[in-house]
């Protein structure tokens, strides 16, 4: 029987099963964080059981820490204990930790690609629900609780029933201004924020096909947007292209050994899903959230719906918009480029073309937050920074920032934020803050006008 992606990394990683019943899945990389692991590695000491394989995890600190002075002490309290607590377990426990101040610190969904430790035909877990993002190397990757965490932190292992299969594909030319961010935006906008529960997603067609792993990366990122488990493409020579040479990619014969075995993943001919959509790329405009689920967006040159359902009214009432509205000319008070989905090189260099040469607008309060620190590194050394700079945005050293509010970095009750990031939900980016979600071109030019615009109304000065 012809196979899938999915299936072909699933049934690799099978370990044992139980008859009609769940499966024993082994897990090849364990990425953590400060706010997820603490629980497990003190449910690990209570019960006296060590870290199975050690060196498996990998560990570094995003939610909590600030995204100015991070060689200063931690002011916040709580959050300077959570950052501690995972320095002092992964030093108790031998786990790889690239914590505040390392070159390698970042997001855990940036940082683990940039350094090749992300790769296709793996198993990764992280107690996080966006690590669905490593799905766009073709590597099953999904979210899991705490207690999951200790369960692979004990075996390196976790008993699961196997997810069904959704394919979705996009097909044809992307329009003019209309980015990964805007393809997944889109997705969400038709499917619902339900559609895929209990599903694994592949991202396949054209508009896939040709884009690159940062896009890619974008759009798996978001499939738990859409309530799957998470979402995966097949690998193809941008993968090969991307992973090759990086810090911890195979090398040499064992180089070509994987890529032999990554080249065998694609899903066959005539394999079957449970659940397939397609939709054709000419479709696709620039996207705006104007709601309080990612799946409240429409194109920007479109207007608000109206559902005369309950929530929908709560989410414009939040939100302060109405059924019937147009948003372009809306004014908008901060931009945010950054978070785990739209904080990679490309993502910089997307805004940095529409900046280059202008000023932001003086009502906007603007905000650059690289998504690790070798794209905080990059971002200087291809002259992005001093755009940015000139134009004044302000840089911010690498962290989840204003994704949520866990840490400093929180949008004003009220104010309106254009943000990159992948949740809207009420409080998200600090209480009574007002977020819509849109993609680094959309953020940029509406730094630059103060107000939203349709895409296109500024040309890249590039
Ligand atoms: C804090 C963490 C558990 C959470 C998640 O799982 O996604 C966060 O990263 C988020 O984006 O809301
Ligand atoms: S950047 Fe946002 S979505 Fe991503 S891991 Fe951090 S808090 Fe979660």
């Amino acid at each position: 029987m012809s196979k899938t992606l999915f299936d072909k990394v699933w049934d690799a990683h099978v370990v044992d099963s139980v008859p009609n019943g769940p499966q024993i899945l082994y897990i090849d990389k364990h990425l953590i964080h400060e706010v997820t692991s603490p629980q497990a590695f003190a449910e690990l000491e209570q019960r006296g059981i060590p870290l199975y394989r050690p060196q498996q995890v990998v560990a570094t600190a995003d939610h909590n820490v600030p995204t100015l002075n991070q060689h200063l002490p931690i002011k916040d309290a709580l959050s300077r204990k959570q950052v501690d607590l995972l320095s002092k377990n992964c030093e108790n426990h031998g786990v790889t930790l690239y914590g505040l101040g390392h070159p390698y610190q970042g997001i855990v969904h940036v940082m683990a690609p940039e350094l090749g430790i992300t790769q296709p035909g793996m198993t990764m877990v992280c107690g996080d629900s966006h690590t669905s993002t490593h799905g766009a190397f073709g590597s099953i990757a999904f979210g899991i609780g705490t207690s999951q965490v200790a369960m692979v932190f004990a075996s390196q292992c976790l008993l699961l029933n196997k997810p069904k299969k959704m394919r979705i594909k996009v097909d044809g030319d992307l329009n003019q201004g209309v980015t990964p961010k805007d393809v997944i935006l889109y997705i969400i906008a038709q499917l619902g924020t339900n559609s895929g529960t209990g599903y694994f997603v592949e991202y396949a067609g054209s508009v896939f096909e040709q884009m690159s792993m940062e896009g890619r990366m974008t759009v798996c990122n978001m499939s738990i947007e859409m309530g799957a488990r998470g979402g995966m493409i097949a690998p193809d020579q941008t993968t090969f292209d991307y992973v090759q040479g990086r810090e911890f990619a195979p090398k040499g014969e064992e180089w070509e050994k994987k890529l032999a075995y990554w080249k065998s993943l694609p899903t066959e001919e005539g394999a079957e899903f449970d659940q397939e959509y397609s939709f054709d790329a000419a479709d696709i405009e620039p996207m705006i959230t104007y709601g309080t689920n990612p799946g409240m967006g429409i194109p920007l040159s479109g207007t608000i719906p109206d559902s005369g359902d309950q929530n929908f009214e709560k989410a414009l009432n939040y939100m302060g918009f109405n059924p019937g509205q147009s948003l372009v000319d809306h004014p908008i008070d901060y931009v945010f480029i950054g978070s785990c989905t739209n904080s990679r090189i490309e993502d910089f260099r997307q805004a940095a073309a529409v900046v280059k040469g202008r000023q932001k607008s003086p009502a906007i309060t603007a905000w650059i937050v690289p998504g690790s620190q070798q794209v905080a590194k990059q971002i200087k050394e291809e002259g992005l920074q001093d755009i940015f700079e000139a134009a004044g945005f302000a840089i911010r050293q690498s962290g989840c920032s204003a994704c949520l509010g866990m840490n400093e970095d929180k949008i004003p009750s009220g104010a309106y934020c254009v943000s990159t990031s992948n949740r809207n939900f009420e409080g998200r980016q600090g209480q009574g803050a007002r977020t819509l979600l849109a993609s680094p071109l959309l953020a940029a030019q509406t730094a630059i006008e103060g107000k939203l615009t349709v895409i296109n109304s500024l040309e890249p000065a590039l």
